[in-house]
């Protein structure tokens, strides 16, 4: 059934079309089912003349490459893609219960057990893509995406790139940028383990670290590594120390994926289903 499927050159007549779910800065995306198979999915709708106006047409494909080679539980699927004349719509799995970072302001931030069991999901997937040498850069919690068991799927390849040498261009907001991003230095495959601290952090005190009045303060903070732990919520030693080792301005010395997962924090709160 999927062999076939992903082969098929799927038009706007086999879906349904639902209610919008966001917009992301190039299209909106819609729930949608596709008619015989009743099957749900999630229906990004790009303008073509966007694409020109942008000249995001190599990103938009690299996204597409990297999206549909990616197979992963974290990773949100990318079935497919169709265009008419004047769109080109992204048949993406479609995730039941939103997004993340909705979820954490609405409890203004996550228990150990649930920033755990999120850093392993997120983890796991970094490791897929790096040994698939994709380096993701952009991962931030409205990214995120939780399934219908609540299980954490990272959403948009939109800044993803498929890595032969270091890479130059500026990305999203300046809170999850690694230093030598924010130096616009070249960097590599570390940008995400320095996001994975960025994140933990965020996911158990509801903000961001280095967080600022303005972009510039941001940019000194986080080429200070200004960074510091609240007293509230009280946080265990254990998840400081991994925040501690992510953090670190050499991006040579930041604590690898693979000594994320054997981390006595994750080992201890993390939920292994990836649900919680
Ligand atoms: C940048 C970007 O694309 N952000 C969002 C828009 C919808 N999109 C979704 C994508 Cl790409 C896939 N699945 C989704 N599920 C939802 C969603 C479900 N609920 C109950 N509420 C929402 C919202 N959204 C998506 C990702």
């Amino acid at each position: 059934a999927e062999e076939e499927n992903s082969k098929r050159n799927w038009s706007l007549q086999d879906f349904e079309i639902g209610k919008p779910l966001g917009r992301g800065k190039f299209g909106r995306v819609y729930v949608a089912r596709e008619v015989k198979s009743k099957f749900v999915v999630a229906l990004k709708v790009i303008f073509k003349e966007q694409i020109d106006k942008y000249r995001i047409n190599h990103q938009l494909r690299r996204e597409m490459e990297i999206q549909t080679s990616l197979r992963h539980p974290n990773i949100l699927r990318l079935y497919g893609w169709f265009h008419d004349t004047e769109r080109v719509f992204l048949i993406l799995e479609y995730a039941h219960k939103g997004e993340l970072y909705k979820e954490m302001r609405k409890k203004g931030h996550f228990t150990e057990k649930q920033a755990a069991t999120y850093i392993l999901s997120l983890t796991k997937a970094l490791a897929y893509c790096h040994e698939k040498h994709v380096i993701h850069r952009d991962i931030k919690p409205e990214n995120l995406l939780l399934d219908h068991e609540g299980r954490l799927k990272i959403g948009d390849f939109g800044w993803s790139v498929q890595s032969k040498s270091k890479r130059h261009t500026m990305c999203g907001t300046l809170d999850y940028l690694a230093p030598e991003m924010v130096e616009n230095k070249a960097h590599d495959y570390a940008v995400d383990n320095w996001t994975l601290g960025i994140l933990c952090y965020e996911f158990l005190f509801g903000a961001p670290p280095f967080e600022a009045e303005s972009q510039a303060d941001t940019f000194k903070r986080i080429m200070k590594v200004d960074l510091s732990f609240p007293s509230k919520p009280s946080i265990s030693l254990d998840a400081k120390s991994l925040i501690s080792r992510l953090l670190v301005k050499d991006s040579s010395r930041r604590l690898s994926l693979q000594k994320i997962m054997e981390h006595p924090w994750i080992i201890k709160n993390a939920d292994l289903t990836g649900t919680c």
